[in-house]
């Protein structure tokens, strides 16, 4: 069995459909973020990302009293306990008695947007990436977010950004990224979700809303946001509704996934009749570039492939001669053949335009040059980006411009 933590039973609980009070969730055991905090050691308690294989990485909660279940056999975690992050676990198999091993890593928002939970499509690290660079995301950023969905994004915000305003409209999904946060310590450090329908009912946050912001004196947050992400199907419902908390003495920018090119008109449309200007939009497209060796030809080469093309050639018709000759003879095989070709070069037949004698990438005998492939399909598309941004209050501030 894997080890199952608190988080994962009230996780199972509310996908049942059971109702979990805040409380429980708010009661639930509180540390510091992991996200955003690195450590060295593995202890009782962590939140490890075990690394299995490429594209398989599963979140456990290290307990002493547990063990990590794979095909391959059973990893304790009492074994992992006291190791470095980033160790290699290893074990016999079963029956065979040779080695299997896992690498039990820290969590990152990147590892953990390969292995969360899928409650909804998701935002990958090449588009997170450019978005927050684009929107100049650092620690004095404050980011509004909708809408959450599995919280992959919300990750990679919360460890960069001042504050995180996010949020989700379905009720369930909104439970389980609450939870999460609250695992991650995530509502802790710098993250407030909130349940609501952006397009209905815009982005203030006020006393009595359901959300995991609390109040002192004040009756509603004040979010000052300087950069938005909406993640959406109709992000421009919720565009007009921005006016009332962006910052208005600073560029704010906002950025729009949109999978379709309809959805893009639509927004840009939307943006424009609210004053943003600068709009853009950009599609993200994930190549792999490999790094290979190139032999480098010189024009002696190439001379010789000529006169190697030349040889054939006529190699080719002297034999056709002697075939017919035979066949009018009546013998099934010509008296004599062509002769043998000389070599190619001095390089053993080597023929540096491909044919003949192959030659390892990389032989020494020869001469090299680095160059870069790339691969001819693009397989990262998941949606357009459109960004823009607005500066609200355009007023000359004296005190600033001396
Ligand atoms: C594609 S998911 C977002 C994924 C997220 N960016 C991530 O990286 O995990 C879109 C989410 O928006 C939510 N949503 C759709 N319309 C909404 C609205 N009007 N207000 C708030 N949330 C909304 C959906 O319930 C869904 O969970």
């Amino acid at each position: 069995m894997l080890a199952m933590s608190r988080h994962n039973k009230l996780f199972h609980q509310l996908k049942k459909g059971k109702n979990i009070p805040l409380t429980c969730i708010y009661n639930m055991a509180s540390h510091q973020s992991q996200f955003t905090e690195y450590k060295d050691l593995i202890q009782e308690g962590d939140l490890a990302l075990i690394w299995i294989s490429r594209g398989n990485i599963k979140a456990v909660t290290i307990d002493a009293k547990e063990s990590f279940n794979t095909r391959y056999g059973t990893f304790p975690h009492k074994d992992m306990i006291g190791k470095q992050y980033g160790s290699q676990i290893a074990i016999r198999t079963r029956g065979t008695g040779r080695f299997a091993f896992v690498h039990v890593l820290q969590p990152t928002p990147e590892l953990w947007t390969l292995s969360l939970p899928h409650r909804t499509q998701i935002v990958y690290t090449p588009d997170s990436s450019y978005v927050m660079q684009r929107m100049n995301c650092g620690p004095h950023t404050r980011v509004l977010e909708a809408g959450t969905g599995s919280g992959s994004f919300s990750h990679a915000f919360a460890r960069t950004v001042e504050k995180l305003f996010t949020y989700e409209f379905h009720p369930v999904r909104y439970e389980q990224a609450m939870l999460e946060f609250k695992e991650h310590g995530l509502l802790n450090e710098n993250v407030t979700i909130t349940l609501r329908d952006v397009c209905e009912d815009g982005f203030t946050i006020k006393k009595g809303d359901k959300t995991s912001a609390t109040f002192d004196d004040e009756d509603s947050k004040e979010l000052e946001a300087t950069a938005v992400f909406l993640d959406l199907p109709a992000p421009w419902d919720a565009i007009h509704h921005l006016d009332k908390v962006i910052a208005q003495d600073q560029i704010v920018s906002v950025c729009c996934f949109s999978p379709c090119i309809e959805q893009v008109d639509k927004t840009i449309e939307s943006l424009e009749k609210n004053g943003w200007a600068n709009i853009e939009m950009v599609e993200i497209q994930g190549r792999q570039y490999e790094s290979r060796r190139q032999m480098v030809r010189s024009i002696e080469d190439a001379m010789e492939r000529c006169r190697d093309i030349k040889r054939r050639k006529q190699e080719g018709i002297e034999l056709k001669r002697l075939r017919i000759e035979a066949e009018h003879k009546g013998e099934t095989k010509p008296d004599s053949e062509p002769t043998p070709r000389e070599p190619f070069t001095e390089k053993s037949k080597f023929n540096p335009f491909g044919k003949g004698t192959r030659v390892k990438e990389g032989d020494p005998n020869f001469k090299w040059k680095q160059v870069t492939k790339i691969e001819s399909e693009i397989k990262s598309h998941t949606s357009y980006l459109t960004f823009a941004t607005k500066l609200s209050d355009k007023s000359r501030r004296d005190t600033v411009v001396q």
